[in-house]
């Protein structure tokens, strides 16, 4: 007999600038799901609250239920008749990971109920495959920050160390931005010095987040694969990075697909910056909230009951 299980994941932010498609960091902010058997084969109840719940299906299509039946999928088993209510701390297509939350919390649940058949590894795989990339469901799964990288011999996962005074403030506007609608607009082919540009300035980032450097952050933050498109479908985009700047950020990117921006400042900045940032879309119209958050260092957890 299967138990009620509660995933508690976290937001994330991928990308950080240069790191496209490959780094990303966990955030102090997270959706909660809990998983109840139901008698039934098949059957299926989704209940959803707290943020942006109007925009999510409570139907077989819900992410988090179809990431659930994809692992059972795998084991060639049937899908148990499950309740998922899910608790929504994260906005919605912001930028902030909230699609790897339901994909890492479904997988979870339902390696757990089968008996653990899947290895860590394994379910991360499944992961990166149902989300695309996986600069997202890594960090979510495991906590901190990491970057994944895969050849012939299968992916490879690196921690990043971060620097303990380094805190990110994320603004995250009233609109939304689907991560699918941000990706259509990159170009598939890059110029070579676009390459170079990003690789140095990954290594920068990279030393930058373990020093707490503050040039090394501030420069390590800019890319040329995808903010120079993206920042076209953020109004304001420039001003709100220059205004974060001037109040003592120490860098400024674009988080994952945005429109989120998140900063990275020293302990004592986080007020600033944050208010800097949400006076400054203010000018364009946008209402913005600002959360001075932490990195996550634990990840998913699962808990019985
Ligand atoms: N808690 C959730 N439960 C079910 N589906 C979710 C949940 N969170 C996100 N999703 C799905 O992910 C989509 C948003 O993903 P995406 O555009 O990648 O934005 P984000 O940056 O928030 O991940 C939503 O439209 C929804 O289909
Ligand atoms: N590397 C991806 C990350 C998307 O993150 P999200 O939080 O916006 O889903 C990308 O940049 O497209």
């Amino acid at each position: 007999m299967v138990e009620v299980v509660t995933v508690r994941t976290p937001a994330s932010a991928a990308n950080l600038g240069p790191g496209f498609d490959c780094m990303g960091a966990a955030l102090t902010l997270y959706n909660e799901f809990r998983f109840s058997p139901l008698p039934d084969k098949g059957s299926l109840d989704i209940d959803i609250k707290g943020i942006d719940v109007a925009h999510l299906t409570t139907e077989a299509d819900n992410l988090a239920y179809q990431s659930f039946k994809r692992l059972y999928d795998r084991l060639g088993k049937k899908t148990p008749g499950v309740k998922i209510e899910i608790d929504m701390e994260i906005p919605l297509t912001r930028g902030l990971g909230s699609s790897a939350t339901a994909i890492v919390a479904g997988l979870m649940a339902a390696n757990h109920w089968a008996g653990n058949p899947l290895n860590q590894m394994e379910v991360m795989e499944l992961a990166i495959a149902l989300e695309g990339f996986p600069d997202n469901v890594v960090p979510a799964l495991l906590g901190g920050c990491h970057l994944a990288t895969k050849d012939e011999s299968g992916w490879l996962i690196c921690d990043i160390p971060w620097h303990e005074r380094i805190i990110p403030v994320v603004a995250i506007p009233n609109f939304e931005l689907s991560t699918a609608d941000a990706r259509k607009i990159l170009p598939s082919r890059y110029d070579r010095q676009d390459a170079i540009f990003n690789i140095s300035h990954l290594g920068l980032l990279v030393r930058g987040l373990e020093t707490g450097n503050a040039e090394w952050l501030k420069r390590g933050m800019e890319d040329r694969i995808h903010q120079p498109y993206r920042k076209t479908l953020i109004p304001g985009y420039d001003e709100v990075k220059e205004a974060a700047i001037n109040a003592g950020a120490l860098g400024v990117a674009i988080s994952g697909a945005g429109p989120t921006l998140i900063a990275f400042v020293q302990a004592d900045r986080g007020t600033d910056v944050g208010t800097a940032m949400v006076e400054s879309w203010k000018t364009h119209g946008i209402h913005v909230d600002a959360l001075s958050l932490m990195l996550d260092r634990k990840g998913t957890t699962l808990e019985e009951g």
